[in-house]
């Protein structure tokens, strides 16, 4: 039997960003006569994609609802962070998970909000994009995540059949539900909100935890579950 298939979101669940997200959002901050935000402010604008990173950056500098600046501001910063990788870092286990996954022949997806290309950049920076055998960013289709289309096409993509998503955000938990995925909470990502209040089929702190939790995952009672 075909083994499950596994869609991952990217920031603060395979990778640590938010220090290149932040130092570029301050530099197109600075460059526009805006005050520098901390690396916590940034963080919890991270998930929803570039253009709603870029309306919390301007609504925290007291330039909020300025449509032209908006669009300057999203293109100065998709710029600037394309290919931005020197402060991001893989979370502890991730590459040992994710190899092991693939030379196991479970089929690997991501399916993340940021655009397509700072995506492939980390992922080659890393060398794992070809781990991956569907990449769907924050720019692949019309709707962006807590839309369930970017990861029904991710899951269509695949293959169908047995797949798990595994995020980090409430945006994910929400989309995993509207598509009918179960969900892993990875729980040291960017989520604002505590565990309890994602909905989530599990939730797991390391990475190392997950070949096992995926190993031993109950499929008949996520069949019998409503
Ligand atoms: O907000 C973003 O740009 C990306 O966030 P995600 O990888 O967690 O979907
Ligand atoms: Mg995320």
């Amino acid at each position: 039997m075909t083994l499950p298939a596994l869609i991952f979101d990217l920031d603060g669940t395979l990778i640590d960003s938010v220090p290149d997200i932040h130092a570029a959002s301050n530099e197109v901050l600075a460059e526009n006569g805006f005050a520098p935000l901390t690396l916590m402010q940034v963080r919890g604008f991270i998930g929803r994609g570039v253009p709603h990173l870029v309306h919390c950056l301007l609504e925290a500098s007291g330039a909020g609802g300025d449509e032209v600046l908006q669009a300057r501001i999203t293109a100065e910063f998709s710029a600037r962070y394309e290919g931005a990788v020197g402060l991001t870092a893989l979370f502890p286990g991730v590459r040992e998970a994710l190899t092991a996954f693939r030379a196991a022949g479970h089929p690997l997806a991501i399916c993340t909000n940021k655009p397509l290309a700072p995506t492939s950049a980390v992922l080659r920076h890393f060398e794992i994009e070809p781990l991956f055998a569907t990449i769907i960013g924050g720019d692949s289709l019309p709707a962006r995540k807590p839309d369930p289309a970017p990861l029904l096409k991710a899951h269509q993509m695949l293959g169908g059949g047995r797949a798990l998503y595994v995020g980090d955000s409430e945006v994910d938990a929400e989309t995993a539900q509207r598509a009918g995925l179960p969900f892993l909470l990875f729980t040291e990502g960017y989520r604002k909100a505590p565990v309890s209040a994602l909905p989530h089929a599990i939730a797991f702190s390391d990475f190392a935890m997950l070949p096992g939790i995926v190993a031993h995952w109950p499929w008949q009672a996520d069949l019998a579950s409503p």
